[in-house]
């Protein structure tokens, strides 16, 4: 079995930053964690990636080609089935080892999440490849403090959960930027609740947008916190405790370590009692 994380969200969330981070706390640990960079886009980021999709296509190949013409978004697009098409090349470039641990950095079009196919389809194609893979969306915690940014933050989060169709980890990214009052506002809306949330909409002043959408905003929030659909975890990425925190919720999302622990229990555990008991008859 092989382990992925695939690392989605808004632009700018901070995935790139996230996947390095990520890669360091596991090299800190022991661990192999690798990255690879799915953003054909991508000018910066602090990791050496394992694979990089600008070594098989860039964005700007494609804005440039006389027949293609495609502006950024467009462009984006196309290399992500540009690579589909190309699936072996990847493929190679992963290698195979038991026990892989892969990072995917994705670019920041939250379309590819929300509605296209080539994502899905990457998806289907890491799970023939032995993959357990699990979304992990990241949400830039400054558009999540008031109640319906909150709200649309978690309508985003669950439109990307039932299209992806996978295990499925939300996050507050860059926490470490909230003042202590933003911090004790968020606290209120991280257990589902929507009267926190509406609460927080009305004190705000009822603006007419939100007068005529009052019930179905209501209505939303109902439905989230009835069915406890989307849970954020705030990450703050300096803090080792936290780190740590995240990533075992993660590795029991895709089940990695369950073999290890199995393994660990047969052969190193020590169970004096037992031994004892059968010393003793
Ligand atoms: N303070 C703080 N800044 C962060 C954190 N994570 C990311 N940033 C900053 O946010 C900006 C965007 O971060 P990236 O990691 O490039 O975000 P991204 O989601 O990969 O962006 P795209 O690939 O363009 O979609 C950078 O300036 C980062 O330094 C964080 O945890 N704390
Ligand atoms: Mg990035």
């Amino acid at each position: 079995m092989r382990f992925a994380q695939l690392v989605v969200g808004p632009a700018g969330s901070g995935k790139s930053t996230y996947c390095s981070a990520v890669a360091q706390y596991g090299a800190d640990m022991n661990r192999n964690i690798e990255v690879i960079n799915l953003d054909p886009a991508a000018e910066h980021f602090d990791y050496t990636p394992l694979v990089d999709i600008r070594e098989l296509i860039q964005v700007q190949d494609t804005m440039e080609d006389e027949e293609l013409h495609f502006g950024p978004n467009g462009g984006l697009v196309f290399c992500i089935e540009y690579l589909l098409e190309n699936a072996d090349w990847l493929r190679t470039r992963l290698g195979e080892h038991e026990d892989d641990y892969i990072l995917f950095d994705c670019p920041g079009q939250i379309e590819l999440y929300t509605h296209l196919t080539a994502i899905k389809r990457l998806i289907t194609l890491l799970q023939d490849w032995n993959f357990n893979v699990c979304s992990v969306f990241l949400m830039d915690v400054q558009f999540m403090t008031d109640g319906s940014k909150f709200l649309s933050g978690t309508m985003a989060a669950l439109s990307i959960m039932v299209n992806l169709e996978l295990p499925h980890v939300n996050i507050l990214s860059k926490m470490d930027l909230l003042s202590k009052t933003a911090r004790r506002r968020l606290e209120r809306f991280l257990e589902p609740d929507s009267h926190a949330i509406l609460g927080d909409i009305e004190l705000n002043g009822l603006s007419a947008f939100n007068l005529k959408y009052k019930s179905l905003t209501e209505s939303f929030g109902k439905l989230i916190e009835d069915y406890s659909l989307v849970r954020f975890i705030p990450l703050n990425l300096k803090n080792h405790e936290n780190m740590g925190d995240l990533l075992i919720t993660i590795d029991n999302v895709i089940q990695y370590g369950e073999d290890q622990d199995i393994k660990t229990k047969d052969f190193e555990e020590e169970e004096p009692d037992v031994f004892e008991n059968l010393t003793n008859e």
